[in-house]
């Protein structure tokens, strides 16, 4: 972000309320989309497959009484692996911090186990306020709507009532769609109301505040889920090792050179990301330099290089280089 920017108390209501919301949920429960949908732009990488955001992304909602700043943190879920383990405790570092947690819980499944085990993990934050967001309303029909709402507040009940937790379960329930854009600025509102009276914390304009080069790494990453099966999605990680202009360009016709490698687990794995004669590597770097030439606003020529970096899941020195 831009530091000369200069925000001062005066220029704002004393009203204005500015603060951090994160939201939380097994895979795939719609975080990165109601992200994008409240901040109007893609800056959260989304996909159908689960665990796509591995770091915390902000997204920052401008509005003219108050600035919401998300935090969108990866799947917390009962770890099985290093990698999991570390996720689940940067989970809740994250949210120790925020001012409001949006516990997102998809109307078109039953709880779970899994989402007890978020629930159960939400009361090591005894004085946050927790908002139920039960996504994804427009898959559902009106009466499992119904019922679904009952049984999360139900379910806040059970984890988030009682002596020393929150008082009456989940602070409001909200059923939202972030994809037909139902209810996503009632999210905000109750959000919004939960800030603490503050001026804004980022310049105007601002969208995010994540390093471009994870934001790039982010985007080859969702380009190589494209169409991968099983345990795969789970064993690719991205690294940007270098973004440098090209040297002797035309005037006015600059290049990027973005050097990344992705690392897999096994042999086989990589042969998989190739594909036959590099054939899915080509469609992987094509689909990536689209979305980051957009993003950098500058062309870029994409090298792409597949790694097998064995068991990095389960490596502490690896995950570390991986930047875990
Ligand atoms: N129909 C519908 N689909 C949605 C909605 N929100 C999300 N989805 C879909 O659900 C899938 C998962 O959404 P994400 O936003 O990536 O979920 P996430 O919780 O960020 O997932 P992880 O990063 O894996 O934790 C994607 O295929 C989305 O398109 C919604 O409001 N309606």
């Amino acid at each position: 972000m831009s530091k000369d920017a200069e925000i001062t108390f005066a220029e704002h209501d004393e009203n204005f309320r500015a603060g951090f919301a994160s939201f939380v949920g097994r895979p795939n429960a719609g975080k990165s989309t109601l992200t994008n949908a409240l901040v109007g732009a893609k800056v959260a990488i989304t996909s159908s497959k689960p665990q796509t955001t591995r770091h915390t992304i902000r997204g920052i909602v401008h509005r003219s009484d108050a600035q919401l700043v998300l935090v969108d943190t990866p799947g917390l879920h009962r770890p099985r692996t290093l990698l999991g383990q570390r996720l689940n405790d940067l989970v809740v570092d994250t949210l120790s911090e925020v001012d409001v947690v949006g516990f997102c819980l998809p109307a078109d499944q039953k709880i779970g186990p899994g989402d007890r085990f978020i629930a159960g993990q939400l009361t090591k934050l005894p004085h946050k306020p927790v908002v139920a967001l039960v996504t994804k309303t427009d898959t559902v029909p009106r009466d499992s709507l119904a019922e679904q709402l009952m049984a999360v507040d139900q379910l806040g009940r059970e984890h988030l009532a009682g002596e020393g937790k929150q008082a009456d379960g989940f602070a409001a329930i909200i059923p939202v769609s972030a994809v037909a854009g139902e209810q996503t600025d009632v999210v905000a509102d109750e959000l919004v109301s939960m800030m603490p009276l503050s001026p804004p914390l980022y310049p105007e304009g601002e969208l995010t505040d994540e390093p471009e080069a994870v934001m790039v790494a982010e985007l080859v990453r969702e380009a190589a889920l494209e169409d991968v099966r099983d345990e795969l999605p789970h064993s690719i990680a991205v690294v940007v090792d270098e973004m440098i202009p090209r040297e002797g360009r035309p005037e006015g016709r600059p290049l990027l050179d973005v050097h990344v490698s992705i690392h897999v687990e096994r042999d086989s794995q990589k042969a998989i990301i190739i594909g036959r004669a590099g054939s899915r590597l080509r469609a992987i770097g094509t689909a990536a330099r689209e979305g980051i030439s957009k993003l950098l606003g500058t062309p870029v020529y994409l090298d792409l290089h597949v790694k097998v970096t064995k068991d990095w899941q389960r490596d502490a020195k690896k995950l570390g280089r991986l930047g875990f």
